[in-house]
């Protein structure tokens, strides 16, 4: 395939709540959408999940077009594609910027599966028809609206509920989430909130049996989850701290974890995505998709993602009504009975509402390559 043309939309979303974890509050969405055309006619779509400040990575909105337009963009021209894997290769090229990567190279992957009239899943070797769901839930300024939360999220079927903690919101929290739901597999993510320093107070959550405890360290240190992972009962699952199969590799054989999330964007894209899943895959690594709060768009490729075969885990996959109004997408990623079917139509397998790209965008660029 041959990339010609391809558009960026930057749209801002307004979230149906504030999701609020251990480093920030986040109300409105900006995200970049990139329309990609083929010669062939084909259209791919992709999305930068970067936020609008840096402070879940280095990445934002403005960095990310940036790149985009002005480095990544050109190394698309000029080829024929057999495959997206190559465009991951021709990027490696350039240090770092993988949200900005993963954004046109998610387009790439999608355009690649219409091309071959195959759906996105198939493309990448998935298997599962469905994929069971996962939620977040954020911090709340109180324990009883976190509860209140997690009973309608479980009301809606999700078979895995994660809530954010930090200091000051953390063993109490899950003591009373324990205290009424005990079976509800459950899990919680510090987003780097904690030191070693709070090892005996992090040693408190072992009783409750949490699925895993994600990112509870900095991003860049693995010797320091491996010390805590050795004093915890309690899996470690990293986030933050995975760029590509090789940190993957790094953790595993530190013991820095015990379980893997991946999110293309944070890994640069879907066919390092990939192979992180093949990783985990021959090492037996449970393993899940995490989330960005992302749109429709985004959110296909993760499900498309999650249908290969050693995503063990319910993700931080949920319906397009758990954070908006109204989708970019049609139909809308629903949750039934714990499930999101994958969908099997060519490409993301929804089609983008292109109106309401219109209607939220803030910023457009439209090149030829
Ligand atoms: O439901 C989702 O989209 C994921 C929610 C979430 O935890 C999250 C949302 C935005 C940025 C980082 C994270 C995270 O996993 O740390
Ligand atoms: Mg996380």
């Amino acid at each position: 395939m041959k990339a010609e043309r391809i558009r960026l939309h930057h749209i801002r979303m307004q979230l149906k709540q504030p999701f609020a974890n251990s480093l920030t509050t986040v109300t409105d969405r900006d995200l970049i959408l990139v329309e990609l055309l083929t010669a062939a006619g084909v259209t791919g779509w992709g999305e930068c999940v970067a936020f609008d400040t840096p402070w879940y990575t280095e990445e934002t909105v403005g960095t990310a077009w940036h790149m985009m337009e002005d480095v990544l963009m050109p190394l698309l021209s000029d080829t024929l594609w057999d495959h997206p894997d190559q465009v991951s290769e021709r990027f490696d090229a350039v240090r770092g910027n993988r949200m900005a990567k993963a954004a046109l190279e998610g387009a790439v992957w999608d355009a690649y599966a219409k091309e071959q009239d195959i759906s996105l899943a198939q493309a990448l070797g998935g298997e599962r028809e469905r994929i069971p769901a996962g939620v977040a839930v954020g911090t709340n300024a109180s324990v009883d609206e976190m509860l209140r939360q997690i009973e309608e999220r479980v009301a809606e079927g999700y078979r895995r509920v994660k809530v954010k903690v930090g200091p000051g919101a953390d063993v109490d929290v899950i003591a009373a989430i324990r205290e009424r739901f005990p079976a509800l597999p459950l899990m919680a993510d510090a987003n780097s909130a904690y030191t070693l320093e709070d090892i005996h107070h992090l040693k408190q959550l072992d009783p409750f049996e949490l699925m895993m405890l994600e990112q509870p360290l900095a991003a860049d240190d693995l010797v320091d989850h491996a010390r805590l992972q050795q004093a915890l009962s309690t899996p470690i699952c990293l986030d933050e701290s995975l760029l590509s199969r090789e940190d993957a590799r790094r953790a595993w054989e530190l013991g820095s974890c015990r379980v893997v999330n991946v999110k293309p964007g944070r890994v640069g894209g879907l066919s390092e995505a990939r192979r992180i899943h093949d990783f985990c895959g021959t090492r037996g690594i449970p393993l899940w998709v995490g989330g960005m709060l992302e749109s429709g768009i985004a959110r296909a490729h993760n499900i498309a993602l999650a249908s290969l075969p050693h995503f063990t885990l319910p993700g931080d996959l949920s319906a397009s009504a758990r954070y908006w109004y109204q989708d970019l997408i049609h139909p809308e990623v629903t949750v039934r009975e714990g499930f999101i079917t994958v969908p099997n139509g060519p490409g993301i397998g929804f089609e983008v509402d292109v109106e309401r790209v219109n209607h939220l965008r803030v910023r457009r660029s439209d090149r030829m390559l």
